[in-house]
């Protein structure tokens, strides 16, 4: 078989099957006579949706949203009143979850497994008949699957660090909840069970609506299916100047500060409510028949299938990481560890540090396959030759500038005019200042393509054409979470791929023009 063009492989499904695919079992749950309740319940509560848009519901596939007639750029296309969507603020559990001071996406999981509780009796009833009964993240997949489907992947250990902090979560704000008796609740209906099943609605269709009203689940809008770059409709407020509501938001606790809409109205609490009705606008035309998208935001394919079970193939936002201790487990493969930390503590003496995220630190490698460059620093900076160390642990503070730019400047012509000075072989200012050339020397290209090499082991021993041919071969619709798990995998080995012909294309460039 002729090796295939990295990069590129061919959708398996249409595009619109592709974006909206279900499991099998989702499609039993949700039969299109509750797109027919949920419909009336969107008349009966105030939301209007343009008799544009035609909401669909192909089994086996989920909800999505259809253009009937031509949209066009600035059409208003769905209005919301906040009071239809449900919050910790309208659901009837809002004194209890007020009184517990539960915040965030748990006051909201909180709303949604209390309104699911009371069936029929909920305001929300028709539209939580609508929803999945949970959504297909890997926060839900079996234990032993996701290990085995993420592993080596910027997914893995995560998903069983994300159901420790859940389980935390439960025990210490959940489970007082159902023993202080106040929500008069099946202690059933608030199991850990039901609570993953909420967070994970939560993590994938609500939104950050107001200060007032903190995260919501907004009925309609979260029909729209995502498409990175492609979307037709954002999610805003008529009163919300920065236009930031446009797309789901996330359940880390960041996003509880993010900035909300101007409220005009005190309320009880004192708070001030906006009673404006939330709107879906049209920013990009969309033609009859197209399948009309949103936007979640700007992510790669590990954040999507990690909140919202699904990935992109060819995703332009999707990035691999190198962890900090690859680095220096590379670093002590051929020089002593004392080396390893003295390289690694000049390197933050600069001010120099990594992307940071719980207790891991590392190095981004973008989609095309260019390192970060404090990546490139440090490993300029592990192999400087000992005596030019030696000078610029002397001097390391005064080589520090405004920015990281100034300092590699400076960082940079300091070894090199030290170590030429004393080789008297100084090479020209020109050549002495080019920075990006000399953060490319050949031993760093080296090091780079062995980190390649060891991140590239995670995966296992199969290659990426294994991968590939796997992932040719399987159902988006049955066999969905090996379909993300494959197209998160040779995503990230692509990347891989181009990283290594950058180090080496980078290192051959050298050589040629310094023989
Ligand atoms: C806000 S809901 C969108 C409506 C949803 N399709 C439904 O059936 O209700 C988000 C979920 O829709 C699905 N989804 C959205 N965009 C998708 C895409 N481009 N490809 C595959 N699934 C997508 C994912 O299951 C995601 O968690």
């Amino acid at each position: 078989m002729p090796p295939q063009q990295h990069g590129e492989i061919p959708l398996l499904v249409s595009s619109s099957q592709y974006s909206s695919a279900r499991p099998l079992s989702n499609s039993v749950s949700r039969p299109r006579s509750r797109l027919r309740a949920f419909k009336r319940w969107m008349r009966a509560r105030g939301v209007v949706c343009s008799d544009a848009l035609r909401l669909d519901a192909a089994d086996p596939l989920g909800v999505h949203v259809r253009a009937v007639a031509p949209l066009r750029e600035g059409d208003l296309v769905a209005t919301i009143p906040r009071g239809a969507c449900l919050t910790p603020r309208t659901t009837a559990a809002a004194g209890a979850i007020e009184a517990a001071e539960l915040g965030g996406c748990l006051a909201l999981a909180v709303a949604v497994m209390y309104e699911r509780a009371r069936g029929a009796g909920s305001p929300w009833d028709a539209y939580l008949q609508l929803l999945p009964e949970r959504e297909c993240v890997p926060l839900v997949w079996p234990a032993d699957e996701a290990e085995r489907l993420l592993a080596g992947t910027e997914l893995d250990k995560i998903v069983k660090q994300d159901k420790g902090f859940l389980c935390e979560d439960w025990k210490e704000c959940i489970e007082p909840l159902i023993s202080s008796g106040e929500l008069d609740v099946h202690p059933d209906d608030f199991s850990l069970d039901k609570y993953f099943s909420a967070k994970t609605l939560v993590s994938s269709r609500s939104f950050q609506i107001d200060s007032y009203h903190g995260f919501g689940m907004v009925p309609l809008a979260d029909l729209f299916n995502h498409k990175t770059d492609g979307e037709h409709v954002h999610f805003t407020s008529t009163s919300d100047d920065s236009d930031s509501e446009d797309h789901n938001e996330q359940s880390d606790a960041s996003a509880d500060e993010q900035s909300t809409i101007e409220n005009p109205t005190n309320s009880p609490s004192g708070s001030r409510i906006d009673d404006e009705d939330l709107e879906m606008v049209v920013v990009k035309d969309a033609k009859e028949g197209e399948e009309v998208y949103n936007t979640y935001g700007t992510m790669g394919n590990a954040a999507l299938l990690h909140r919202y079970g699904f990935t992109e193939l060819d995703n332009q936002y999707d990035i691999v990481n190198i962890d900090l201790a690859m680095v220096t487990k590379w670093c002590t493969s051929i020089f002593s560890s004392r080396h390893a930390r003295a390289r690694v503590l000049l390197w933050r003496n600069l001010g120099y540090s990594g992307c940071t995220s719980q207790d891991a630190e590392y190095f981004e490698i973008s989609y095309d396959g260019e390192p970060q460059l404090e990546l490139l620093i440090l490993l300029y900076i592990i192999t400087l030759k000992p005596d030019v160390y030696d000078k610029l642990i002397c001097v390391a503070h005064d080589l520090v500038g405004d920015d990281e730019h100034d300092t590699i400047y400076n960082v940079v012509k300091f070894a090199e005019v030290s170590s030429s000075t004393q080789n008297s072989e100084l090479n020209g200012l020109e050549e002495l200042l080019d920075v990006k050339k000399l953060l490319h020397s050949e031993s760093i290209c080296s090091a780079l393509r062995s980190l390649a090499d060891m991140r590239e082991s995670l995966y296992g021993s199969n290659t990426l054409e294994d991968d590939e041919g796997k992932l040719q071969a399987c159902c988006i619709v049955s066999e969905r979470k090996l379909y993300h798990s494959l197209v998160l995998r040779v995503s990230e080995r692509r990347i891989l791929y181009r990283f290594r012909k950058y180090a080496s294309s980078r290192s051959k460039t050298k050589k040629r023009k310094h023989p």
